[in-house]
C-alpha cells in the first residue's frame, strides 16, 4: 500500500500550447526571422510547425527555440502532400483560416479523435468569404479540402464561444487582406488578439466585437511564450487536494481569459497566492502558491465556462475532495474535445471511487469522496491522463492509465515533474 505524501517544492511550467500554435502561425505570416523562446514541443504544436514547413516555411528546433524563417503570408506555397493534423483541433481550426486565403488548394487529414470533430464551424464562416470546403468522406469532418483564393470581408456573430473559430476568421481577414468583425456572445481566449495587437496590427474589441482591418502586413518579430496555465492546473490541484502540500508553479500565463479554473478554486475556498511578473508579448504572466485547503463545492457559471473548458476533468477531480455537491452545467462543447469529455471524465473519476453523474450538459460531482486506485480508461485524451495522475496522488493504492503516451500532445515533461515532485527531496524545476 502506498503512501500519501505531501507535495513540496517548485514547478517551471513548460511553454503554453495556445500561445506556441499562434507564436508558429503570426512567425510563419511575417516576413523575415523569428526566434521563438520557450515553445512548446508537443505533438500538437509540432503539428502547426511541420505544416507551414511542408508550405515553404524555414523551420528551425533548438533547445527550447524554434527559429522561423519566411518570406510572408504572399510567399507560402501549396503542399505537395495532404497535411496530417494529428490530434489538434487548434492547428486543424486555424490552418484552415490561413489556406482560405491562399492561392492554391490543401487536403486537411487528422487522427481518428481529430476526424470525428466539427469542423463545420469553421467551413461555415470561411465559405461566407469566399472559400471553398470540401469534405472528402463525411460531411463536417476531417478529411477535408479547402480551396483557397480571394475573399470578401465578413460580419460574424458566433453562434458557439471558440476561440479556435474566432481565430480562424481573423487569420483568414488577415491573410486574405479583408476586413473582419467577429462578435463574440462570451469572451473566449484572445491570444491571437493580443499577439496581433503585439506585431502592431490594427485590431480593436469593443464589447465582445472585433474588428481587425484589411491589408495588414506582418514584420518579424521575436517572441517569448509564457507557461501553460492549463498546465499548471494540474499542479494547483495536486497542492490543493494533498494535505500538507505547499507549491510553487512558476512561469505561468496569467491570461484572464485563461484563470477560470483558479478564481473558481478561490471561490471554492482554496489557498492560492498569486505574484505578478513582468508581461510577454501582450500576456500577463506570474507565479502561483497554492497550498493544500480545505473545500467547498460550488456551482459554474455560464460565462465563466470558456475561461475554464480544458480545466474541467481536473476541476471535477478537486470538486470530489470539496464539501459538498457542485454543479457544473453548459458544458455541451467538452463532448466535441478530443473524446466526449463529459462522459471520459465521469467514467474515469468514477473507476476511482468518485459520486459523479453525467448529465445532458455537464456532471454533477459529490463531494469529500473517498478515492480508491483503479484503471482509468483516458480514451487518448491527455487532458483525461494528467487528471488521473493527479488524483493517484491521494490514493493509497495505484492508479493506472491505458496510455501514458498520450500526455505528449500538450505536456510531454509531464511525467518527468510528477515523478519528481513525489520525491520529497528534490524541486522539479523543468
Ligand atoms: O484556441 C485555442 O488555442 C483553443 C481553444 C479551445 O477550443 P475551442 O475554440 O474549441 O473552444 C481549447 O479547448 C483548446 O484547447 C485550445
Ligand atoms: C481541446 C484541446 O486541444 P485541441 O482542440 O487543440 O485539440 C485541449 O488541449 O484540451
Amino acid at each position: 500500500m502506498a503512501q500519501i505524501n505531501a507535495l513540496h517544492g517548485t514547478i517551471s511550467i513548460p511553454g503554453d500550447k495556445s500561445i506556441s500554435h499562434r507564436a508558429a502561425i503570426l512567425a510563419s505570416l511575417s516576413t523575415g526571422k523569428t526566434v521563438i523562446d520557450n515553445f512548446l514541443f508537443s505533438d500538437d504544436c509540432l503539428r502547426t510547425l511541420d505544416a507551414f514547413q511542408a508550405m515553404g516555411v524555414q523551420v528551425k528546433k533548438q533547445d527550447q527555440q524554434v527559429i522561423i524563417d519566411s518570406e510572408g503570408a504572399s510567399k507560402l506555397s501549396a503542399p505537395t502532400d495532404a497535411i496530417d493534423l494529428g490530434n489538434s483541433g487548434t492547428t486543424a481550426r486555424l490552418l484552415a483560416g490561413v489556406l482560405a486565403a491562399m492561392p492554391f488548394q490543401t487536403e486537411l487529414v487528422g487522427d481518428p479523435s481529430l476526424s470525428k470533430r466539427p469542423m463545420k464551424r469553421v467551413s461555415q464562416p470561411l465559405s461566407m468569404m469566399g472559400a471553398t470546403v470540401e469534405f472528402l468522406t463525411e460531411d463536417g469532418h476531417l478529411p477535408m479540402k479547402i480551396v483557397g483564393g480571394s475573399l470578401k470581408k465578413i460580419e460574424y456573430d458566433m453562434p458557439v464561444a471558440s476561440a479556435q473559430v474566432k481565430s480562424a476568421i481573423l487569420l483568414a481577414g488577415l491573410t486574405g487582406q479583408v476586413n473582419v468583425t467577429v462578435t463574440e456572445q462570451t469572451k473566449s481566449r484572445d491570444h491571437t488578439e493580443r499577439m496581433l495587437e503585439a506585431y502592431g496590427v490594427h485590431i480593436t474589441d469593443e464589447n465582445g466585437t472585433i474588428t481587425l482591418k484589411e491589408n495588414q502586413v506582418l514584420h518579424a518579430k521575436n517572441i517569448k511564450v509564457p507557461g501553460d496555465f492549463s498546465s499548471a492546473a494540474y499542479w494547483i490541484a495536486a497542492a490543493v487536494i494533498t494535505p500538507g502540500s505547499e507549491l510553487t508553479i512558476e512561469r505561468v500565463g496569467l491570461n484572464p481569459t485563461r484563470i477560470g479554473f483558479l478564481n473558481v478554486l478561490k471561490r471554492m475556498g482554496a489557498s492560492i497566492e498569486v505574484i505578478q511578473k513582468p508581461n510577454m508579448m501582450n500576456e500577463p504572466v506570474g507565479t502561483i502558491i497554492a497550498k493544500h485547503s480545505t473545500l467547498k463545492a460550488t456551482t459554474l457559471k455560464e460565462e465563466e465556462i470558456p475561461t475554464l473548458i480544458d480545466e474541467i476533468p481536473i476541476l471535477a477531480l478537486v470538486a470530489s475532495q470539496a464539501k459538498g455537491i457542485s454543479r457544473f452545467h453548459h458544458l455541451r462543447e467538452l463532448r466535441f474535445k478530443e473524446t466526449d469529455r463529459i462522459q471520459a471524465t465521469v467514467q474515469g473519476l468514477a473507476a476511482l471511487g468518485v459520486s459523479i453523474k453525467a448529465e445532458e450538459d455537464g456532471m454533477i460531482v459529490q463531494g469529500q469522496s473517498r478515492l480508491h486506485g483503479g484503471m482509468v480508461k483516458t480514451f487518448h485524451d491527455h487532458r483525461i491522463a494528467m487528471t488521473a495522475m493527479i488524483a493517484s496522488l491521494i490514493t493509497n493504492d495505484a492508479v493506472t492509465i491505458d496510455d501514458y503516451d498520450c500526455v505528449k500532445i500538450s505536456y510531454p515533461n509531464f511525467f518527468e515533474q510528477f515523478n519528481q515532485l513525489k520525491q520529497p527531496e528534490h524541486s522539479p524545476k523543468d
